[in-house]
């Protein structure tokens, strides 16, 4: 340690860190200890409990508190002179532009989306500061080193989609638990509690019979006059009892398929449900009731263990709950609400939900802790692997403050020893000449010109698929479209009046054959896109209107060729729980990181096997490349399988 501090490279070095979490938090005690004398800090978050077993610069008395600021003061303790500057905020604020990063001489990423990741990527490039890019998802961890010109930029390889599910299966026909949680989810609970206005698949499809979308509709209304209690079991009715009548009248739905059964609450529940724990009857709500703090409805029942299988009467009880307390003591979310996996009382209503759904299916019920997992995309993480991982990131910080090229690493955290290792190292790969992002290579975009709007474009391409947040957009030297504090008001109006337009009667034509400019002034990133015209598109395999090529982004690993619907997590693109630990093999299956976890696994050939690696694996090369997998998930559990040289047989581990 002592000749660390020493080292030039290190005594001069001024540093980015971006994330303050469960690797932010390693990093920076690895950092500090190692001798660095001037670390800034971007993290957006504050403190939460569920942080505080693994972010262990932080305490209870923390929480609530911005959590770049309490972890310098948390190393100023017992680092006093070292210069540490916070910053509570989203790296993706404009003040973080090319200039800002350009004073740093590496910049160290610790975060948990793809986004803020993609984001970060861009403005490295622009700058020309190396990044050291991380992630761990439970035993699993990555580290990379992208070097503009020297090494794959973080976009070069392809990274998937977070798992979909095709649409009917989520409405109609689920067949394992996780459709249950992402109908719960992404249907009900949104249609209950969220965007009133936003396009939502929740009735149940039924190709000959009539649409049942007029009385659909209306059935989510509480009438008025209407006691929360009674339209709790309407609601009950109509999605578990009504709705599925609806889909059973599809007789020829159901010719292979076991055939659902509808579940009313009268022959679930008695009519006068007790209260139980000194629960209040809210059903007769006063304004006093509606300023209790946010409840759960397994407290409120008496139901105390999370691990328990809760049968279908106990779901049914929760499910009404829950709804209940939403209406009574949250109103003035409701209508807002997005599912967040941290907040207890939606994960108790989409649980309830989706297991009731599943009793209707026949599907095997799940506890309300192995529901949360799947509806959060939740793999616990290990603090060790984040560990490990911080001091990987600070040894190819080094190596890149020392110009040491031949050197950097991309090192991959295993789960298991093969052949001994559990870090993979790796040697870097060359910059992707596909790559958009950092080769420039032209997008293809085929569209409907006559037909798609500039606003789609800006919204579905641009921003969702580019992930560009202040965007502009020319066409030779005109300019259709820019974001901007400082723009004039008839620019502004002119702008807004483009958005509505189709692309073949913009004030400067997009039509087949346009070369379309489109540049995010914050990234200080251009692409260029060369639109082809297309009269028609599969509703069902294309429902964007829009397909871009080009992107280095991997298909989803569900049906991509269907309409889907995604079970990402809350805040996350973490991958669900069933990654593979890699075999040995010739192929590294590389797995990018997603939230603090890892969300992508890619296929990819090695380069020789590294120096490194042939060190510790004494010379046995040609076995000891990793392939990480993800699975479909042929089970309803979160699983983490393993194919495993020592172990014969395929093991299944239950998350802990
Ligand atoms: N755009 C962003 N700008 C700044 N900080 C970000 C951004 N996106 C993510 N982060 C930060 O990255 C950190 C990632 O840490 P981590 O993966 O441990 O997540 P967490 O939110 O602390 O934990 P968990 O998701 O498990 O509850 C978080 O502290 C988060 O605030
Ligand atoms: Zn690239």
């Amino acid at each position: 340690m002592a000749s660390l501090q020493h080292s030039p490279s290190i005594k001069d070095a001024k540093v980015l860190m971006v994330g303050a979490g469960g690797i932010g938090c390693e990093l920076l005690k690895t950092l500090a200890l190692s001798g660095f004398p001037d670390i800034h800090i971007i993290d957006m978050d504050t403190i939460e409990v569920s942080n505080l077993n693994r972010q262990f610069l932080f305490r209870q008395s923390h929480v609530g508190q911005p959590k770049a600021k309490v972890a310098r003061d948390a190393i100023l303790k017992f680092r006093p002179h070292i210069n540490i500057t916070p910053y509570h905020a989203n790296v993706k604020d404009p003040s973080f532009n090319v200039d800002f990063f350009k004073q740093f001489n590496v910049v160290l990423n610790g975060l948990d989306n793809l986004d803020a990741r993609r984001h970060v990527n861009r403005l490295c490039l622009a700058a020309d500061v190396p990044l050291v890019e991380s992630g761990t998802t439970g035993f699993l961890g990555q580290v990379t080193v992208h070097v503009k010109g020297k090494t794959e930029c973080y976009e070069c390889q392809p990274k998937p989609a977070p798992k979909s599910y095709p649409v009917c299966t989520i409405t109609s026909t689920p067949s394992k638990f996780v459709h249950c949680i992402v109908w719960a989810k992404d249907l009900l609970f949104t249609k209950l509690f969220g965007d009133k206005n936003q396009d939502n698949d929740l009735n149940v499809r039924s190709g000959d019979v009539a649409s049942s979308s007029e009385h659909a509709d209306d059935a989510f209304e509480q009438r008025k006059d209407e006691d929360v209690g009674d339209y709790g079991r309407r609601i009950y009715d109509h999605v578990f009892g009504h709705n599925i009548e609806v889909a059973l009248s599809n007789e020829e739905a159901w010719k292979n398929r076991n055939k659902p059964r509808p579940i009313y609450s009268k022959d679930v529940l008695s009519d006068r449900l007790p209260q139980q724990n000194g629960t209040v009857d809210r059903s007769s709500a006063t304004d006093n009731l509606s300023s209790l703090p946010a409840v759960s409805a397994m407290a409120s029942l008496g139901l105390k263990n999370l691990q328990d299988v809760w049968n279908l009467m106990e779901n049914s009880r929760v499910f009404l709950e829950a709804l209940k307390l939403f209406l009574v003591n949250r109103a003035q979310e409701v209508g807002n609400l997005t599912f967040d996996k941290d907040d207890q009382l939606a994960v108790e209503f989409v649980s309830a939900a989706a297991n009731i759904r599943a009793a209707s299916f026949g599907i095997p019920l799940h506890s309300l802790f192995e529901a949360k997992g799947i509806a959060g995309n939740i793999v616990h993480a290990v603090a060790t692997t984040n560990a490990i991982v911080a001091g990987l990131i600070v040894i190819e910080a080094i190596k890149v403050l020392e110009k040491n090229t031949d050197a950097y690493r991309m090192t991959y955290c295993l789960e298991h020893p093969s052949k001994k290792m559990l870090l993979m190292p790796v040697e870097p790969f060359e910059p992707n000449k596909s790559c958009y992002v950092c080769f420039k290579t032209p997008l293809t975009l085929e569209i409907n010109t006559r037909r798609s709007r500039l606003r789609d474009f800006v919204e579905k391409i641009v921003k969702a698929k580019l992930g560009m947040s202040y965007p502009l957009i020319m066409v030779g030297h005109a300019l259709l479209y820019e974001v901007g504090d400082d723009l004039e008001e008839d620019m502004v109006k002119n702008y807004a009046a483009n958005l509505e337009k189709v692309l073949s009667e913009l004030p400067s034509p997009v039509t087949g054959g346009t070369i379309l400019q489109v540049e995010d002034l914050q990234q200080e990133f251009t692409c260029n896109i060369s639109v082809k015209h297309r009269e028609e598109f599969d509703e069902e395999k294309e429902p964007d209107e829009m397909v871009l090529s080009g992107l280095t982004e991997a298909p989803s690993m569900a049906k991509a060729d269907d309409h889907s619907i995604e079970n990402g997590g809350s805040t996350s693109n973490a991958l669900p729980a069933n990654v593979t630990e890699p075999k040995m093999d010739v192929e590294v299956e590389e797995i990018s990181v997603g939230t603090e976890n890892i969300y992508s696994a890619q296929k990819r050939k090695l380069p020789e096997v590294s120096h490194a690696t042939k060190d510790v694996v004494s010379g046995d090369e040609t076995r000891n490349h990793k392939r990480v997998q993800k699975l479909d998930d042929e089970d309803d559990d979160v699983v983490v399988m393993f194919d495993h040289p020592e172990v014969d047989n395929h093991k299944k581990q239950r998350l802990q």
